[in-house]
This record gives structure tokens, sequence and C-alpha cells, in this order.
């Protein structure tokens, strides 16, 4: 078995599965494992993406789930490190960006990194260190609003340089427009005046491809999955059509939607104006112990046996007043982790019910259910939009195979709970 060449080290599982997707488009044989795995990869590739759920957690934790993953990494023999975090760059005020940085930075011997979440195809920008998320700011995107990470600043030199004690600089636009050799001479420049970090402008997919080779010779790169479309080339490796066959799907259709994003808002209302039969969670009753999970599963049970081809979708979704309303009432930690353990034990059950092509919507959320299901292993499809394939996974609870789609909350177009269904090939048989 060949040794992978990189090693990515993803703080969610929707992020490492839009790693992974563009690792895949641009040419690596990719394997996603769920956490760190507890043996050697038994599987050949090119690539290896460890899915965390590190992104919310304290940053002491997140630092050891990476060291821990660096290590089972470095084991495996690859040749690069690459941290995956959020192309809206999300982390509390106190981290998890910079100190999972440090400790990956110390635990390899090395000076210097970039980062930087520009992602273009999704249309996030660096320009002068800021970060453009669709038209605007992040911090005017609806990203400041998120439930558990509030995105206020939209200049990233400052947002990194809170979470860190090393320095942080910038390599700009002009620079990373004249190609590899500017850019490693600005890394130089900023290396001789101490900084450890960079954050990089990048506006387009070009801008990615002149960075790339620049990039070849540092043992850590932390980005969004954008810096990824240029990384196979570095290896030799061009696109290849085979990387991304998954098995025909089989079963029922079922959605389910932790994320409160302005996107994932817009695909729940889209689905419900399509006419798709949709069930919302309520959180208060959750919280008063209520059987909110089995009442769930009842009502699928009763809509996939009428309909057996149409997906049913349950989601605890809402607008930003009403996810504060439910915080002020909870808490914000804990109203996030008891949703995203009743989604997650919708997604079991529905499984368990015999959905086989099951879409989840929600980093955090997306986290929960592969845990409940059991899943060690991912195995990369086609995408549906940027940063979103189709993945097929075998565990405990879908011993005859699973098709899983984990969407990130601002990706997707409006209609993507419908269309992601048309797009697997399902099982004659
Ligand atoms: N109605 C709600 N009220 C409060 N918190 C919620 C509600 N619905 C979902 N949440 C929580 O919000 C968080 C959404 O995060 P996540 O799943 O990562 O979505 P995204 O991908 O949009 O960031 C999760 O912790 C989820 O449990
Ligand atoms: O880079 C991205 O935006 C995604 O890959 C990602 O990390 C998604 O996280 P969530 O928005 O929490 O789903």
């Amino acid at each position: 078995m060949t040794r992978p060449l990189l090693g990515c080290i993803a703080d969610d599982f929707t992020g490492a599965t839009d790693l992974a997707n563009n690792l895949v488009r641009n040419g690596m044989r990719t394997v996603q494992t769920i956490g760190v795995p507890d043996g050697p990869l038994d599987a050949t590739a090119d690539a290896v993406v460890v899915a965390l759920k590190s992104r919310t957690v304290p940053a002491a934790e997140a630092v050891e789930q990476s060291l821990a993953a660096l290590r089972w990494l470095q084991a495996q023999g690859v040749q690069q490190i690459y941290f995956k975090y959020c192309s809206t760059f999300d982390s509390t005020p106190a981290g998890n960006i910079g100190p999972v940085t440090e400790a990956l930075m110390d635990a390899l011997g090395t000076d210097f990194t970039i980062a930087t979440p520009a992602f273009p195809d999704n249309k996030r920008t660096v320009f002068k260190g800021y970060l453009f998320a669709g038209e605007g700011l992040l911090n005017e995107s609806g990203m400041q609003n998120h439930p558990l990470t509030p995105m206020t600043d939209a200049n990233l030199v400052r947002v990194l340089q809170a979470q860190t004690r090393r320095r942080v600089g910038l390599i700009d636009h002009t620079v990373v427009a004249q190609g590899e050799a500017a850019i490693r001479a600005r890394i130089a420049e900023l290396k001789s005046q101490g900084v450890a970090m960079a954050i990089v402008d990048a506006v387009s997919n070009a801008d990615l491809l002149r960075l790339a080779p620049a990039l070849k010779d540092l043992p850590l790169l932390t980005a969004g999955s954008g810096v990824a479309i240029g990384l196979p080339g570095n290896f030799g490796l061009t696109p290849s059509p085979q990387t991304a066959e998954l098995p025909p799907a089989r079963g029922r259709r079922a959605i389910v939607s932790g994320s409160c994003s302005v996107a994932t808002n817009g695909q729940v209302a889209d689905f419900i104006a399509r006419g798709g039969q949709a069930l919302a969670l309520n959180p208060l009753r959750m919280a008063a112990g209520e059987p909110v999970a089995a009442e769930a599963l009842a009502w699928a049970a009763g809509q996939l046996a009428g309909a057996p081809a149409a997906p049913v979708l349950i989601y605890s979704t809402a607008e930003p007043e009403a996810v504060r309303a439910i915080q002020g009432r909870l808490g914000v930690e804990e109203a996030g982790a008891m949703v995203e353990r009743g989604i997650a034990a919708i997604a079991k059950g529905l499984v368990e019910q015999g959905v086989g092509q099951l879409l989840v919507a929600g980093g955090e959320t997306s986290g929960a259910c592969v845990q409940a299901l059991g899943i060690a292993q991912l195995h990369i499809g086609a995408q549906i939009d940027p940063g979103v394939p189709w993945c097929h996974a075998v565990s405990p609870v879908a011993a005859q195979g699973l098709h899983l789609t984990l969407k990130s909350g601002n990706f997707g177009t409006p209609d993507f709970f419908t269309k992601a269904f048309g797009l697997l090939a399902e099982d004659a048989a």
C-alpha cells in the first residue's frame, strides 16, 4: 500500500467532506476518517482527511484532538499537513484556529504557515486581509448571527492575531498576482520580520492556483478548502474521473437540519414551498424531556410508508431571533448540544427505519449525526454543489451502506434539498 502524501485535519465534518471533495475533484484519491482511527489506514489514498468535531470545543481540547490527529497522520507517512477550518473562519474569540495552528507548528518544528479561508467557488474571497462572504463583508453576511461562532470582524489579521501570541501578517493580492517567486519572496520577508502566520489574499481560483506552488515546502498549511484545488498538482497529480465513484443508492430519503444559517433557512423554506413534507422540532419541548425524537420518527415512518420516494425533512432550523430566544432560555452551548443530540438520535432512527439516502445540514449537526451512526470512514462521490459531495459509508447502524451528504450551513443553492437526491444513481435491483 502506498503512503498518503497529504494529511488533513478538519475541525468539523462538513468541512472535512468539503476539503475531501476539492482534493478528489483535482485528482487525489482521498479517504475521510471520522475521528482519529485506532489502527493504520486500511485503504490506498493520496490524501487522508481526519474529521474532528473541534471547532467549538474549548481550545485545549481542540489542541489535544488535533495533535492526536497529527501523530496518526505522521505515522501514516504523510509529507504535508493541512489544517482545514471554515471558509467563514468560524471561531470563538478564544480560538480555536490560533491555538491549534500554534500547537501544530510546534509539533512540526516549523516557524511559518499561511492562513486563508478563501474559497472563490463559494464566494469566499479575501482582499487586503478582509474576508468577504458572498457580496459583502463577513460581518454583514449573516455570520454575525451564527448560533455558536458569531463572526463580527471581517479583518482576518485582527481576528487571528487575537487568537495567538505569534505575529500575524499579510500576503496581499499584489504579491499573489505576481505568482510563485513573489509569494516566496514575501514569505521570506515576513519570516525575517518575525511573522509566523500570514493571511493570504485570494479572490479567484487563479489566485489559489498561483499560490499553490509557493506552498510546496511548507510542512503545515492552514486554510478553508479552497487552497486544496492547487495542491494535487504539487504532487504531480491530475484530475481523473474514477476518483469520485460510489455504489448505486438504495433505501428511503430523508433530510435532517440543525443549521440556522441564512442559506439553510432558505433551503428549508424552498423545500416546503415545493410541497415537501417537513416537521419542525421544538427545542423547548426537547428541553422539557418530551419524546420529540420518538414523535418525529413516528411521523417520518408514516410519511415514508405513504410516499416512499419522497424525502422527508425534520428540522430545528430557525431564524436568528428564534435561536436567540431559545439560547436565552437554555444557554448557548446547552441549546446547541441538546438540539444536536436530538437530531442525531433522529438520524440514527431514520436509518434504522430504512433510510438509505440521508442529507444532513449543519457542521456541528453533521458531527453529531455521523457519530451517532457509528461511521468510521466516508468515501467521497460526486459534487452536488461546490463544497458538498455525496458520500458513502458502512456502519453497524447502516450495514447495507448509506449514502450521506453533509451540507455546510452556508453552502448549496436554494433548491439543494430537492435536487441532491436527483443526482444519486439508484440501485436498479
Ligand atoms: N432552533 C434552535 N435553537 C437554538 N440552537 C439551535 C437551533 N437549531 C439548531 N441549533 C444549534 O445551532 C448550531 C448550528 O450549528 P451547525 O450545525 O454547525 O450549523 P452551520 O453549519 O450552519 O454552522 C448547532 O449546535 C445546533 O444544535
Ligand atoms: O469551509 C466551509 O465553509 C465549510 O467547509 C465548513 O467548514 C462548514 O462548516 P459549517 O458551516 O459549520 O457547516
